[in-house]
């Protein structure tokens, strides 16, 4: 299948995503917030969260839609010495202070799978004595990579946690065979800079948002900027938005649900103002100009007229409570076509209020299951059980990372 995203809410044809396993078991209450979790999760329950949502998206999807689980990706790329050797000299230099180079052979000596266990988990038996702190954020795919039109932007973590992520991503395009056609095109950033993946949202094909949080470096963005317009991209809007745990990426804040909707966290989106950039190119330098709102600036470039749901919906309070829970963090599978955590309620009420049929995870399975779903003049928002999954801070879109969607 062709890699090709140019916007957030086209049909999604391909999809990456990490069904969570052992590695969340191994957080304990003393490393969960080195390791950017709120809470210990019960790895049982998260993992049927999780496979719940791929019906979903299976249900949605059309029939040839793939749904990669990334360590099955990760495997296939990792077969080869090759893959092996550049994959451990590049976790050598990325993590200096976990002293890699004394176990090189060891790891060299590996095959492939339990190379990828000892980087997800922290040890093997194969090496005892040597242990790392698990990766338990490969659950959120979304923040490794994003794939904007035909070529890819590589995260570089701003946080120790999810630097094994990103060498790993970086491995597997290099390697991977499904990344063959794109990976000439990947946009990288310098060594001391950092982005993230759930900070990069494609509005359309000219049109690429990038969230300046606490996880996106200014030099990141304006680098991974340069990249992408070269890449055909014709405006990068900066978006200032708070730097905190709460919103530690754009997207936790702000999500395309249609073309023309989105949802938004009224305190730091819908009443920010002068707090976007949108920079481009000419003559070869990048230009910038101040815009009023991010709402202005999205409805003058992509020359239509948006709404902007309120997550939490009108007060205050839920606002924050659903925001904490990820109610702005939808991920479309189609334009119109939602789905979210099912606690956020008033969200949903909102999502309601404008226009769109409310199913839960179960009506939604049991109706298409078999029945191919067009999801044409549609517009329904799904919610799936999440209480487990939400403890580690990120919603569906942090989830997933979709590769392939119509245009
Ligand atoms: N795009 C996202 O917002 N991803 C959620 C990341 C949550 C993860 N625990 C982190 O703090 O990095």
């Amino acid at each position: 299948m062709k890699l090709s995203v140019t916007s957030e809410t086209g049909l999604l044809k391909s999809v990456i995503v990490h069904t969570p396993g052992k590695e969340v078991s191994l957080v304990n209450p003393e490393l969960k917030d080195e390791l950017l979790f709120d809470d210990i999760i019960f790895e049982s329950d998260a993992r049927k969260e999780h496979l719940e949502m791929l019906k979903i998206f299976k249900a949605a999807m059309p029939a040839d839609g793939e749904i990669h689980e990334i360590t099955d990706l990760f495997g296939q790329a990792l077969d080869t010495e090759d893959a092996r050797g550049y994959f451990i000299e590049k976790l050598i230099t990325r993590m200096p202070e976990e002293n890699l180079k004394a176990i090189e052979q060891n790891l060299l000596a590996l095959s492939g799978g339990e190379l990828l266990r000892f980087v997800i988990d922290g040890a093997t038996p194969s090496i005892p004595n040597f242990n790392m702190h698990p990766t338990p954020n490969l659950l959120f795919t979304r923040d490794l990579a994003a794939v904007v039109n035909e070529s890819i932007l590589l995260s570089r973590p701003a946080k120790k946690a999810r630097v094994r992520e990103a060498v790993l991503m970086e491995t597997l395009i290099k390697f991977h065979p499904l990344f063959a056609d794109i990976k000439e095109k990947t946009i990288k950033i310098s060594d001391q800079e950092s982005i993230e993946g759930g900070d990069v949202l494609v509005a359309s094909d000219k049109v690429v948002l990038i969230g300046m949080s606490e996880r996106t470096s200014f030099s990141g963005l304006m680098n991974a900027t340069e990249g992408l317009l070269q890449q055909g991209v014709e405006h990068v809007l900066a978006v200032d938005i708070p730097k905190q745990r709460s919103s530690m990426h754009l997207d936790t804040i702000f999500t395309f649900a249609s073309e023309n909707e989105c949802v938004a966290f009224p305190p730091a989106i819908t009443v920010r103002s002068n707090n976007v950039v949108a920079l481009r190119s000419q003559n070869g330098s990048i230009i910038s100009e101040s815009k009023p709102s991010l709402k202005t600036a999205l409805e003058e470039l992509l020359d239509r007229d948006l709404t902007f749901i309120n997550c939490g919906g009108n007060q205050r309070t839920n606002q924050f409570r659903e925001q904490w829970t990820d109610g702005a963090n939808v991920f479309a599978i189609a334009p119109g076509i939602i789905v979210g955590y099912e606690r956020n309620t008033n969200t949903f009420n909102e999502l309601k209020e404008h226009g769109y049929q409310l199913m839960n995870q179960y009506e939604f399975i049991e109706e298409y299951h078999d029945t191919p779903f067009d999801p044409t003049g549609k517009k329904i928002a799904i919610s799936f059980l999440g209480h487990e999954l939400c403890r580690g801070r990120g919603g569906a879109r942090c989830m997933t990372m979709p590769i392939a969607r119509e245009s």
